[in-house]
This record gives structure tokens, sequence and C-alpha cells, in this order.
């Protein structure tokens, strides 16, 4: 086997917002060569009470474990995003236009807990502003919603520390993540039994579509890989007590290519087959009406809302 070299090193977020000069110096160029080489990252010193993330995956584990009934009533209408989508339902390698079978996974999808007053964009209205439906699982909503308000003020914070990163003023990103249209997404992989046909995963592989995605697998659980430079696959696995974090494809194209919106995918490594995984992913997204172009020449802008909106529709469609 060739000798695989990636860099995803731990970033402390606290170290860096409570540092020095230097020392914020310092932490702002690994995580410059992070997202140059591979856009993965795992944070620690992020301050989420520990008593939030156990709420809610139990929440969540309830809900997944709960009775099928109950989960197929939450069924997003066709082309909407919140909600409970079943195995089959998705296959992220399509957001790529490859066509592959559905993904092995079950999720649990919700959106922004606010939508701001002047929102009159159908589509934004009709999308990401969609309501949230709710499982009857006892304690369920508060778990969710207190785990979602820390995922936006963590990213938040990782984004001030990216514009750092690229050498730009702490609040470079603010006027775009003011009325973030962010999505939770709880991921259930079971355990799968027998082998998948051919081309299926947990998860294909694809790129994150937005500015960046904040991942919480479950302990010890492991599969998620990405794609490295020297076109192995290599494993991501997460040490206890700190958050992934992989930069979308809105970020790569604002760094003009600089940082990388990697392909990566879950599989199930042989030894794992009996395991299932879970994962928590909160996918922070610029404003709606957001119009992303390098920071460098004259591109066309792409805007952020329509351009996630058509990415979800050719990943369920
Ligand atoms: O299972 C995970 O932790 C990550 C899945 C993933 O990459 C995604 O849903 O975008
Ligand atoms: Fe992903």
């Amino acid at each position: 086997m060739s000798h695989v070299v990636t860099n995803v090193p731990v970033i402390d977020l606290g170290a860096f917002e409570a540092g020095t000069p230097s020392e914020r110096r310092s932490l702002a160029s690994a995580v410059d060569e992070a997202c140059r080489e591979t856009g993965f990252l795992t944070i620690s010193g992020h301050g989420v009470p520990d008593a939030d993330i156990a709420a809610v995956r139990a929440a969540v584990r309830a809900f997944f474990d709960g009775p099928a009934e109950a989960k197929v009533a939450l069924r997003p209408g066709p082309g909407r995003p919140y909600g409970y989508l079943g195995v089959g339902s998705e296959a992220l390698a399509r957001s790529r236009g490859e066509e592959t079978p559905p993904d092995l996974k079950e999720s649990f999808n919700g959106g922004p807990l606010t939508c701001p007053a002047d929102e009159t964009d159908r589509d934004a209205l009709a999308f990401c502003y969609a309501p949230t439906p709710w499982p009857e699982v006892p304690g369920f909503r508060a778990a969710w919603e207190t785990y979602y308000a820390h995922m936006e003020d963590l990213a938040a914070r990782i984004m001030a520390m990216f514009a750092v990163a690229l050498g730009k003023p702490e609040g470079f990103f603010q006027p775009y993540i003011d009325s973030p249209i962010s999505a939770l997404r709880a991921l259930n992989y079971p355990a799968t039994e027998g082998p998948a046909e051919a081309g299926q995963q947990r998860a294909g592989a694809h790129t994150d579509y937005g500015s960046l995605t904040i991942l919480l697998p479950d302990s010890g659980s492991r599969g998620l890989e990405i794609l490295a430079q020297s076109g192995d696959w290599v494993p991501v696995d997460a040490p206890e007590g700190v958050f992934v974090i992989n930069i979308g494809d809105l970020m790569e194209l604002w760094t003009g290519g600089r940082w990388r919106s990697t392909l990566h995918r879950v599989v199930v490594p042989p030894e794992l087959a009996g395991q299932r995984r879970g994962s928590l992913a909160f996918f922070h997204q610029p404003n709606w009406h957001a119009a992303i172009r390098p920071f460098e020449g004259r591109a066309d802008a792409v805007t952020s809302g329509p351009y996630l909106m058509g990415k979800f529709a050719a990943a369920t469609g």
C-alpha cells in the first residue's frame, strides 16, 4: 500500500479565540494548510456542553428505534427537505450526476429555527423555511433545537476563524451568514445484512454543498473516508470530544479553489458489517440570497439557496 499522508489536525477553537496574536497566526495557518490539503479538520475547545450532546443523541436514537409508522408519517412532500427520509430516499453521488443505487441510511432533517420577517422568496419559504415536522418522542424538539442553536453559533465562530485563516478581517463572512439556511440532519446507517448492491455505500462519494459541515459521529463509529490527493480513500476517525469539520462547495468557490471541498463517503468496512453507524451532520449554509463568487476576479455569482435546492433535488430525485 502506498504511504498516505493526510492532514486532519485538531484545532483548539477556544485557544484561537483567546490567543495572543502569534498564537492566532499559528492556528490560522494550520487551518489554512488543512483546508488547502483535504478540506477537513477537527475542532476541540468548542464549548458545546456534553449534556446537550447526550440529550440530542438519545432523542434521535429513540426516534430511529421507534415504530416505522411514526417515522414514515414524517416523510416530506416531494422536493421538500425536512422530516424523515427512509432507506432508499437519497443517493448523495447523484448530486454530482453519478447514477448509483441509493445510500444505505435513514435520516431525520430539520431547518432554521426562525425565518426572517422580510423573506418573500417563494422557493426560500417553501423549501428551506418549510416547518420541521416534529417526532412525538418526548423531549425531542427541545433537545434538537438546543443542539441546532449550538451548531449555528459554533459555525459562525469557525467562519470567523476561517476569515482570519484566509487573511481577511474576522467579520468578513458575517454579512453572508446573518440569516443562514443551515440544516441539521441526524443519520442512522443500520447494520447491513449481506452484501450491498454494486456501487452502493452508506453514503456515496460526494462533496458537501455549503460553507462548512459540522459532523459528530457516534463515538467509536467508523467508515467516513476522504479522497486524498494521492488518489487513496483515507479514513477520518474523530477522537471523542471533537467535531469533524469539512468545507463545502461554496467555501471552495469563495476561495477560488485555494481550499478544497473534498470528495468523501461512508463505507461499511467488512469487519464492521454487523454494526450500525449514527452521526449528526450540521450543514452550515449562507443566507438564501447570498451571492458567492471568488474573492478575486469577476466570475458570475452562485446564489446560496437555489444552489442548495438544486443539489438536494438531484440527490433525492
Ligand atoms: O456519516 C457521516 O458522518 C457523514 C455523512 C456525510 O458526509 C453527509 O451526509 O454529507
Ligand atoms: Fe458529506
